[in-house]
């Protein structure tokens, strides 16, 4: 499903953010991406979303490499894979319905599978009755229910999500974690970069620890924390 090959990647200030990054994610898995602040996670979000390339190797996502898509292409890619931040990015001017309504009319989605799809996301993320409201009316917990239901509404097979439980308060944050698990139980890919270190612990899920911009610690039903050579490091410690 993912595929980074050898990747590195230098910032053209001459940052060096990630160092010979090799990573294989399987369709299905659910994968956190842990590591101190500055270590890379976005960077490696970012190189997911081609929003930025590799200085080396090669990404592969699905079908496509990401390194030799063409510009044209970026759009359509992006369409098929969804996306949550931290700060849930919802259009302030519609309501949740439109919000996500619109994710599927810029893909071409007939008007009937629409009016089908929408309600349902809206109902998977528990927020059927919220469909009239505005973002402003939301708390910050339903807002990223609602960017969650947008991210799925178009059944991507993988789902990449940015910090989402960065700006919520803790009960919310397992709301929105359980959501993502959910979501990956009916058959979608999810990479989750988080701080959230209770919930990554608690959770026992695939965890790759990243620090300086390298692969430190990938393990499957993995903690937040890691083992150096000599002693036990918490990644927090920088934080
Ligand atoms: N656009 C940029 N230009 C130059 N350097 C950058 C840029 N973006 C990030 N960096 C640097 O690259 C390194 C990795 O940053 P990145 O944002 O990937 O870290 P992160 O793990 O996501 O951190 P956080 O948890 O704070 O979001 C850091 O040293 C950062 O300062």
């Amino acid at each position: 499903m993912v595929k980074f090959i050898n990747v590195s990647k230098r910032y053209p200030n001459g940052v060096l953010a990630l160092t010979n990054i090799n990573l294989t994610i399987e369709k299905g898995e659910f994968v956190f991406l842990v590591g101190s602040s500055g270590a890379g996670k976005s960077t490696i979000v970012k190189l997911l979303l081609k929003e930025i390339d590799p200085t080396e190797g090669e990404i592969i996502v699905g079908e496509y490499k990401l390194t030799q898509l063409p510009k044209r292409e970026i759009p359509y890619y992006r369409r098929k894979i969804g996306i949550v931040f931290q700060d849930f990015r919802l259009l302030p001017n519609k309501t949740v319905y439109e919000n996500v309504e619109f994710a599927m009319q810029i893909t071409g989605a007939p008007a009937k599978i629409i009016r089908r799809q929408v309600p349902y996301v809206l109902s998977l993320v528990g927020l059927a009755h919220k469909a009239k409201c505005y973002p402003h009316e939301l708390s910050g917990g339903e807002q990223q229910r609602v960017a969650l239901a947008r991210a799925i509404v178009n059944k991507p097979s993988l789902l990449v999500a940015d910090e989402p439980t960065g700006n919520l308060d803790p009960d919310t944050s397992w709301e929105i974690m359980k959501l993502l698990e959910d979501i990956n139980k009916r058959g979608t890919t999810v990479l989750v970069a988080t701080h959230a270190k209770e919930i990554v612990d608690s959770m026992r899920k695939r965890v790759v620890a990243i620090d300086c911009g390298r692969i430190v610690k990938d393990q499957p039903k993995g903690v937040y924390s890691y083992e150096s050579s000599d002693n036990q490091v918490l990644l927090q410690r920088r934080v």
